[in-house]
């Protein structure tokens, strides 16, 4: 495994200090006793609450070492080779006795052959150790040890039902495995356990639970929002060229597999005039493609975390991709990267966090960002080849407006055959998708309480009272059209 091939490479090349950051310790203590099992040297480990005991052998703990001060100077005077885990040592790099320490036993190490590892969920390394200190990872499961996971799990099944076997078929055992994708070993057996061990089957809705409970455990901080309400591109009118560019590139992401030489989509960026369906076309995406859809909530990141912004935003895109496949919704994205604002320097941090990933991606998380107000993007984020495509989300035009009705009408009424929708859409033209979606809702109010039944006239009596932003707002919108001719394809 590349874990063991990687932390034993740098213990041998004694690197006085290894940094693991995890929060599978059990793991990577029963992964460090077996190369330095290999390696024929001892091993311990230390913690506040047990001190310092020997792994490889069965001597009792060491009390007196329970102190952080104690244990350093304990391995600073010890003269045999040894590898030594400090776990959760990170509250005591605080103090400039103990890092003065650290360095005393890491610039001996060539000689006495020490190494320190210092095991931690979370841990800033001092910069009087940088030079000193090298970071390893614990590689989560590959799809084939998730495999394994998952018939380990079946098994242990079996064994407490006489015998029975687990009911999956091959589609739904490869759905498990790939929701498991992006967990520790742990987690992902636990959630295997909670799909398997309720009725002995793997079924479409024990994928669903797995996806929420996974969401659940990698998004603690909270700052990417799970969407259990998703869309179908059926339910939005318009979009035509949308529709069709991204059904070209809905197996490139589904399937997370790359189509050589393009890679798997980096995303788009959805602008255009307010209440025209954006948001509705996002939450499509997801829908229509059948995958996890996430929003990302800029108003936590900056509130929540003040001061640790771009920490959070990298975390939160660490859980997308964990998560993938899977939309990424980045909504009103202006609001989160403006550079013009109050707090510039956080915004232009996290601007930079933002494309850097975009650019680098390699997992299908296929992000959606939406916006507005083109004059708080700032110009790098438009910039050709940061997104696949700028789509511009216009007013819609005599068909789509037809579209909308039809949909909205069949929505709350059952059909919309009495009424004459092409009429209707003329009488509205200028009117947004959410404008026609009001007008159809106060005209059902109206006819409901009058004890009609819903018709031609009261809808058009209702287009007839509304003055559509297209009126309120002409200059911004007539703005808007000009900027993004230049630089955006229509979405219709
Ligand atoms: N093209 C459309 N087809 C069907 N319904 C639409 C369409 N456009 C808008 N609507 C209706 O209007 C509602 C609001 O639209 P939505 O929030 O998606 O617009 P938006 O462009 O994201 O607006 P904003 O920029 O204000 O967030 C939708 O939930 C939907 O009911």
């Amino acid at each position: 495994m590349s874990d063991h091939y990687d932390i034993e490479l740098l213990i041998k090349s004694h690197i006085p200090i290894i940094v693991i950051e995890t929060h599978e310790e059990l793991r990577a203590v029963e992964l460090l006793t077996q190369i330095t099992r290999r390696l024929a040297r001892p091993v311990f480990k230390w913690s506040v609450t047990e001190g310092l005991r020997r792994l490889d052998q069965d001597y009792a703990p060491q009390r007196h070492n329970s102190q952080p001060l104690d244990v350093l100077q304990h391995i600073k005077a010890v003269s045999l080779p040894g590898l030594f885990i400090l776990a959760d040592f990170h509250p005591y790099l605080e103090d400039p006795l103990h890092v003065r320490l650290l360095k005393d036993i890491a610039l001996t190490c060539e000689v006495r052959k020490h190494t320190l590892v210092l095991l931690s969920h979370h841990l800033d390394i001092p910069p009087e150790l940088h030079k000193f200190s090298a970071r390893a990872v614990l590689t989560l499961p590959s799809p084939s040890e998730l495999h394994a996971l998952v018939r380990e799990v079946a098994r242990e099944w079996s064994l407490h039902h006489s015998g029975q076997s687990v009911k999956a078929d091959p589609e739904a055992l490869q759905m498990l495995v790939s929701n498991l994708s992006g967990l520790t070993y742990r987690d992902a057996k636990r959630l295997a356990r909670n799909a398997i061990f309720n009725d002995g089957a793997i079924t479409q809705s024990d994928l669903q639970r797995v996806m929420k409970a996974k969401y659940e455990l990698l998004n603690q901080k909270g700052v990417l929002a799970f969407e259990y309400d998703t869309a179908r591109f059926s339910e939005v009118g318009g979009f035509k060229r949308l529709k069709h560019w991204l059904e070209q590139r809905r197996r490139p992401v589904t399937d997370g597999l790359p189509s050589p030489p393009l890679g798997v989509p980096k995303g788009i960026l959805l602008l255009g005039v307010q209440g025209c369906g954006k948001s509705l076309a996002a939450k499509a995406v997801a829908g229509t493609w059948a995958i996890p859809l996430l929003r990302l909530d800029f108003g936590t990141l900056y509130n929540k975390f003040f001061g640790e912004t771009e920490r959070n935003l990298r975390e939160s895109l660490k859980t997308a991709e964990a998560m993938a496949p899977c939309v990424l919704w980045a909504d009103e994205i202006e609001k989160g990267v403006s550079t013009d604002g109050s707090d510039n320097a956080t915004s232009r941090r996290v601007l930079g966090t933002l494309l850097t990933w975009l650019a680098e991606k390699k997992k299908p998380v296929f992000i959606v960002a939406t916006a507005n107000d083109i004059e708080a993007l700032p110009p790098e984020l438009v910039r050709k080849g940061r997104f696949d495509e700028i789509f511009f989300v216009d007013l819609p035009d005599q068909s789509a407006r037809e579209a909308i009705f039809r949909i909205h009408l069949v929505n709350r009424n059952g059909d919309g055959a009495a009424i004459d929708i092409p009429s209707l859409a003329s009488m509205s033209e200028g009117f947004s998708g959410a404008e026609i979606e009001q007008v159809i809702v106060s005209a059902y109010y109206s006819a409901h309480a009058q004890n009609l039944t819903l018709n031609t006239q009261t809808i058009a009596a209702e287009i007839a009272l509304t003055r559509p932003l297209s009126v309120t707002m002409a200059e911004k919108i007539a703005y808007l059209r000009s900027w993004a001719a230049e630089r955006t394809v229509p979405c219709d």
